[in-house]
């Protein structure tokens, strides 16, 4: 008998679309260097050209490339001088044929120039002449107006979340604020009347409460905002109340522990008492008694208790929720590696296994759910679908990295 109505992991990302569909994070406007790691909610378009102007990639000789067809070092073509441009100055000059203006990198190339000679192949002949003993090609070490980036073309698309190459990229054409949604706002609830804080005195049949702390981590570490945290004994009618204040406050509730069918577990029912439940049981290992609902506009979720099976569905259930709740279009950090062992997998059930990578190969932590030390040893986690019966030594896995 199954007192869970287990659903599979598929199942499970395809309500999470769903369900949470009508929950949408309101937007900010931001400077662009407190937006790393949010996720941008409007298209970004670029006001300008980059470069504005044609640029010279080295230091050398701006010329007209015709003018240069066929200079070798036995026979140079030989320029009158007539420029030195300066760094962040307009060049004043147009070139007229047999002329040659001096540029350093990054300068811009004078009117009709269309190459430049690098300094290595020049011999200044006196102060305003020189020998060029190399021929250059149309554009050749010349980076055109817009070539980079084109005025009015979309440089970065929404959902994405900013790396430092995005802010590079927005101070590259002069935008210092974007437009990002705002921090999820999140209550962590933990249930047990065994736990105990970390800095109280430990004692027979109590456990110090890690949950708290690790969802915390992960939810910071995920750009969320934690808005609060508490920790209740398993009482229903405190539960009630707590879950009824957080789901007011709260785009995410994410509650630890009594998600299982024991007599003390009453996470289903509380959630259930103030909005909908869709999933409680996932074909997942570890994880599967996790609860997903729904209250007003607000995602609620019940993780097992067991802090490995809490974080491993933090990972592959909590962070696709933030992502449909922040309309993220991020990926997963994935490396593909050789599996140093064969694994076996529950059959029916998707497996989450923890892995760590050493001499480039992916090796297996095995370890119960409930053992904490087995995480802080793993870099990442591979997924086995429900479908396959294990895995082979030396077979190619994605590793998830943490
Ligand atoms: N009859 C069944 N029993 C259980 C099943 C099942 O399918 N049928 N599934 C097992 C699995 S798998 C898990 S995981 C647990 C999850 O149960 P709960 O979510 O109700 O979690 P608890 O019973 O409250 O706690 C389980 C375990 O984890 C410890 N725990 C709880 N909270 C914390 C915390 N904040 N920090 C550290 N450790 C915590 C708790 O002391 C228990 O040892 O259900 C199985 N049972
Ligand atoms: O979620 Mo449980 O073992 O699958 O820890």
């Amino acid at each position: 008998m199954d007192f869970f109505n287990t659903l599979t992991y598929k199942e499970v990302l395809e309500l999470i679309e769903k369900k949470y569909s009508d929950i949408c994070i309101e937007s900010e406007d931001i400077n662009i260097l407190d937006s790393l790691g949010r996720v941008l909610s409007e298209d970004i378009i670029s006001p300008e050209d980059l470069p504005h102007f044609n640029r010279s990639t080295v230091d050398g000789y701006s010329v007209i490339s015709n003018d240069t067809f066929g200079a070798s070092e036995a026979i140079p073509s030989i320029h009158k001088i007539v420029e030195k441009i300066e760094m962040g100055k307009k060049s004043k000059m147009s070139l007229s044929s047999g002329e040659a203006a001096y540029i350093p990198t990054g300068a811009m190339v004078p009117k009709n120039s269309d190459a430049v000679v690098m300094i290595e192949h020049s011999e200044l002949l006196s102060e305003d002449e020189v020998a060029l003993y190399k021929g250059v090609a149309h554009l050749e070490n010349i980076i055109k107006a817009g070539d980079d980036i084109s005025k009015g073309a979309k440089i970065i698309q929404k959902g994405k979340k900013i790396r430092p190459q995005e802010i590079a990229i927005l101070a590259s054409v002069g935008i210092d604020k974007v437009k990002v949604r705002k921090k999820i706002k999140c209550t962590i609830i933990s249930t047990g009347d065994e736990l105990i804080d970390i800095n109280e005195k430990i004692e027979e049949g109590k456990i110090r409460d890690i949950n708290t702390y690790a969802i915390e981590a992960m939810l910071k570490d995920c750009g969320c905002e934690v808005m609060s945290k508490v920790v209740l004994k398993d009482t229903k009618s405190l539960f009630e109340k707590t879950l009824k204040e957080a789901i007011s406050k709260s785009d995410l509730v994410l509650i630890s522990g009594g998600s299982s069918v024991g007599d003390r577990d009453h996470t289903y029912d509380v959630i259930k008492s103030m909005g909908e439940v869709f999933v409680h049981g996932i074909s997942i290992k570890p994880g599967k008694p996790t609860i997903l609902g729904v209250s007003e506009k607000t995602a609620i979720v019940g993780l097992p208790g067991h802090p490995g099976a809490a974080i491993s569905v933090f990972e592959v259930v909590v962070k696709a929720i933030i992502n449909k709740l922040e309309k993220c279009s991020a990926k997963k950090r994935v490396g593909v590696y050789k599996i140093s062992t064969n694994v076996h997998s529950a059959p029916g059930k998707h497996t989450i296994q923890l892995v760590k990578i050493e001499k480039e190969r992916a090796i297996p932590i095995l370890g119960k759910s409930s053992m904490i030390s087995c995480l802080s040893e793993a870099d990442g986690y591979i997924e086995i679908p429900m479908d396959s019966e294990g895995l082979y030594k030396e077979q190619e896995v994605n590793v998830n990295f943490f």
